[in-house]
């Protein structure tokens, strides 16, 4: 096993999105806190990376400070975003609010809340259009009709015409997707996009999702806390835990080979990994407030493999345990943990 100076294995070249030891610390009542903790990822064209954690473990905050939406006295952000090869860090707020939409998108958790009641769909969408593309008011509408079309809302025409409370949440959903792509963004980051969403609605979701990355060519960052969508929409994932990247690999990897006793448990609390019968398991405990993280391997208390005396000695490197495949566990390679594959 090597250990690696940085995180995960980035790759500068040919990705839509590299990051490189991005931190982000918030001052708080009780001083700097680092929430985010030197995170490496690396996107290619084209491809879906998944970023899985539970809640609390800085997913969303990674993603607030890729789209540049991390600002203010009150925080730091270090390291390196880089899209398309061109750094991010250090933009001003207009260069990033005009990357924001025609480079790179997001859409989240909540859709209903991330549309303005007072203005129809049509409208919504067609307003990101004129904004970036510079067409009149009538083309941009036709387009946002198109996209509408494009997202799979029936009878697009007249449905552009209605305001966000006559749709349902999935409806309010593939609305923001078509507000996201209608610039043909080459980045698409989705925070929980299906999290709110009935079951049956998800899967709509997700195949669309799919659909939609195919059609537009867009790379997207996808973030949620369950692996089993992950499964349905990934090629890569990097697992966080307390605001670092602890496993990196690719998809069927992870499933078949964990190799940090966090992903073993992860993959244990999937429904679809239980047999029959059999007894569906959450991993103990919490994640920890940022303030409490030890300086030591972080899911240490509540790790059930933990060796006291070793996995408590002092800060984990995220080392290569094949290439490919970077885990930050001091036990990586000679614990037999278990896959679902
Ligand atoms: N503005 C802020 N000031 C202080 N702490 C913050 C701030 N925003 C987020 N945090 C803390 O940063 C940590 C990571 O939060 P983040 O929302 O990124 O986690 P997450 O993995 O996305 O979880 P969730 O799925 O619940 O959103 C949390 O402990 C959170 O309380």
């Amino acid at each position: 096993m090597t250990a690696i100076a940085a995180e995960t294995p980035v790759q500068t070249t040919g990705n839509v999105l590299s990051v490189k030891d991005l931190s982000v610390e918030f001052h708080t009542e009780e001083g700097w806190v680092r929430v985010v903790d030197n995170v490496n990822l690396s996107l290619g064209a084209g491809m879906t990376l998944g970023l899985v954690g539970e809640s609390g473990s800085g997913k969303t905050v990674t993603s607030l400070a890729i789209m540049g939406l991390i600002a203010g006295k009150n925080t730091r952000l270090t390291g390196s975003v880089k899209l398309l090869g061109r750094e991010l860090v250090g933009l001003s707020e207009g260069e990033l609010s005009h990357l924001r939409g025609s480079e790179m998108a997001m859409v989240f958790q909540e859709p209903r809340r991330s549309l303005d009641p007072a203005f129809t769909v049509g409208d919504q969408i067609a307003e990101v259009i004129r904004r970036h593309e510079g067409v009149s008011r009538k083309d941009a509408f036709a387009q946002a009709v198109e996209m509408l079309e494009k997202v799979g809302i029936p009878d697009a025409k007249s449905r552009a015409k209605a305001y966000p409370h006559q749709f349902s949440g999935g409806m309010c959903q593939r609305v923001m997707l078509a507000i996201a792509l209608a610039c043909k963004p080459k980045l698409l980051i989705a925070d929980e996009p299906t999290t709110a969403l009935d079951v049956t609605v998800q899967k709509e979701m997700l195949a669309l999702m799919n659909q939609l990355q195919a059609d537009f060519d867009v790379s997207i960052l996808f973030i949620t806390h369950d692996l089993g969508v992950v499964a349905e929409m990934c090629d890569d994932v990097n697992v966080m835990y307390a605001g670092q990247v602890v496993e990196s690999t690719g998809l069927y990897e992870l499933f078949e080979t964990p190799q940090h006793p966090y992903t073993e448990g992860l993959l244990a609390a999937i429904p679809e990994s239980v047999p029959r019968g059999g007894r569906l398991r959450s991993i103990p405990g919490a994640v920890p407030a940022p303030r409490e993280w030890p300086v030591s391997c972080r899911f240490f208390a509540r790790c059930a493999h933990a060796v006291p005396g070793r996995c408590d000695e002092g800060p984990v490197d995220l080392a290569m345990v094949q290439p490919g495949h970077a885990v930050r566990c001091v036990r990586a390679g000679e614990l037999e943990l278990k896959g679902i594959v």
